[in-house]
Parts: structure tokens; sequence; C-alpha cells
């Protein structure tokens, strides 16, 4: 029987991370080769035929638009010219909710493209590395597994592009999908899935990449009591193509932001409310009155994955109606 081909593509992060205590702080992340980190993890040779690329190793609090962009298109290369069944990437914890969003809202083939990384370097005791490669390599090589695109898998969870959250900032069980809990779960030899993804674009997608160099500028503003209105102005001075707000509540602005957001649209600037609350929905027009102030509502995508969404709407149309209708579909 032939092994599923899985492509690893490395892009850093503490799973790459080396430190000189075996106690988990202090070390530096994206320094371990790819090719090390697989001989790291025993029998991963018996789940798939590998192989691997280098394309970063970088914390990804580094991570930026021109490695996405060379994320997306090299996934779009290897599933169309038939390099490999499902891709393994490996990326540090800050940003990969970002990243995996932005992969599934591009992504045109619905092959399973798995992130993961670690908490701790794999100099560390109990190091989390080795463990979520390997169960990302049997997430991605699973029959299960063939339509579902894009997933994070971490600490035994298997989640969805969409919902993924890093919601602990040390502890090895750093992910969760606070609005609709995990899509499976991954444990011996078994990939179990509960629930399947709603919003995935995946073969549809509108949001073409593979010729683009840059995406529009969009910032995100956290407001908070009493905050002034410095931020949006500045944004809007500097010519960003779009602001979405990290609200109050159910997205709310102050009154001094709510006419700042009123200035940003009618220059011209995309605006898109979403909320510091960590679960729930931003509803159209509730209590802040979206068609008076030009805003549209990110739906209950948290303000760093909402900024993806409009990054790339922004790609497509500058129209509200547009922007807006891509936030209740993906
Ligand atoms: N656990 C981690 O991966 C964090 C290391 C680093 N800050 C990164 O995101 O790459």
């Amino acid at each position: 029987q032939q092994l599923p081909r899985i492509k690893i593509l490395a892009t850093g992060g503490t799973i790459a991370g080396k430190g000189t205590s075996p106690n988990a702080a202090g070390y530096q992340a994206g320094v371990t080769p790819i090719n090390d980190m697989i001989d790291a993890v025993p029998g991963i040779d018996k789940l798939a035929t590998l192989s691997a690329e280098q394309v970063s190793n970088i914390g990804s609090q580094d991570m930026t638009v021109a490695i996405w962009l060379k994320l997306a298109k090299r996934i779009d290369e290897i599933f169309k010219n038939d390099e490999a069944d499902g891709i393994v990437i490996t990326h540090g914890t800050d940003t990969m909710e970002e990243t995996a969003y932005f992969l599934s809202l591009t992504n045109r083939y619905s092959n399973p493209v798995i992130l993961t990384g670690s908490m701790r370097a794999g100099t560390a005791m109990s190091s989390d590395g080795p463990k979520n490669l390997y169960n990302a390599v049997q997430v991605a090589a699973d029959p299960l597994s063939k339509e579902k695109g894009v997933m994070v898998v971490f600490n035994g969870s298997i989640l969805d592009a969409r919902e993924v959250v890093k919601t602990n900032t040390t502890h090895v069980d750093a992910f969760t999908a606070p609005n609709t809990g995990p899509m499976g779960q991954v444990l011996g030899e078994t990939v179990r899935y509960y629930t399947t993804e709603l919003r995935a674009a995946n073969k549809n997608t509108p949001f073409d990449v593979t010729k683009l160099d840059k995406l529009p500028n969009v910032a995100v503003v956290l407001l908070f009591a009493d905050v002034s209105d410095v931020a949006i102005n500045a944004y809007v001075k500097a010519e960003v193509d779009g602001i979405v707000t990290a609200g109050l509540g159910d997205g709310n602005l102050n009154e001094i932001n709510t006419a700042a957001v009123m200035k940003a649209t009618n220059k011209g600037v995309a605006v898109c409310r979403a909320s510091r609350v960590p679960t729930g929905r931003v509803i159209l027009n509730d209590e802040t009155d979206d068609k008076k102030i030009g805003s549209i509502v990110g739906d209950d995508l948290n303000p760093q994955k909402a900024r993806i969404l409009l990054m790339l709407g922004l790609t497509q149309s500058k129209e509200k109606e547009t922007l807006q209708n891509y936030f209740f579909k993906y």
C-alpha cells in the first residue's frame, strides 16, 4: 500500500526553537532546520512519504504579507502540479491563526493543509513539538481529511482555520475555537472529526492571490474607556485602505471615534467593526448605526482575522455591500 505524499513547508516558530535551559523559558524561535525537526519525530516516516522545504525561519511575530503570498503561491503550485496529497506547515504560534485564515481564504484546492507548531522549544523538557508534528502529519495523511482544506492541529485538537484562536500565552494547550469548539481530535493512531467547517472558501474562493505581490493596507485600532481619536485619524492620514476597530462590547465606538469613523469612510477608507470581546458576533446596525457612519461589521471574526478578510476583500471590491457579504459568507 502506497503512503500519502505529504509536503512539509517550514516557516519557523518555537517548534524550530533552541535554548540553553531545559526549562521552557529563554530560547530563540526559528533556528532548527526542518530536516532536523523531522529526524526528532520517531515513526513519522511510517505515516507518509515526506518531503520538506524551508520557506522562512522566523518567529511568527515577524510574519509578513510577503511570506503569506509566498506560501499561498507555493501551496497552489504544489497542488496544481500534484507534487503532494497534503501539506503540513510548521509555524510560530503568535500569528498562526492569521496565517491559517489567510491560507483558507486563498487556497483553491481542498486538499488538507495543516498548520502546527509548539509552545516549548525542542531543547526544553517535555517539548510538545515532535508530537504536534506527528499529529499534523497524521491528520494531513488521513483519508477523512481529504476535502477539509486548511486546519490547525495542536495539542491533540483539530481546529478550523477560521475559528482557531491563540487563547493562552504560554500553556501547551494554547489554541481553542472560542465560538465553535474544535472540529475533531487526533489521539493515538486515530483521527476523529465531530463537526465540519461551514464557511470554507476553498475551490470557489474569489481571493486568488497567485498573481499579486502586495495586499491592501489594513490597520486595527483598539477601543477602550475614554479612548481618543488619535489612532483612527493617524491611519486615515497615512492613507490606509481599511481600518478594523477592535470595539467595545458588540463592536461599539465611543462618540469621538464614531465621528472619526464617519470622516474615514467619507474619505473612502473601508471601516469594519469587530470586537475586543473574545466570543460572539457584531451585529449590523445594532447599537451603532452602520448605515449612518458608513461602516460594515466583522460578524464573529476577531479583529486580526477581520483584517485578513478586509485585506483580501479589498483586492476585489471597494463596494460596501460586496465587502459586507464576504463577512457573512467567509
Ligand atoms: N510558541 C511559539 O511559537 C512562539 C514563538 C514565537 N513568538 C513565534 O510565534 O514564532
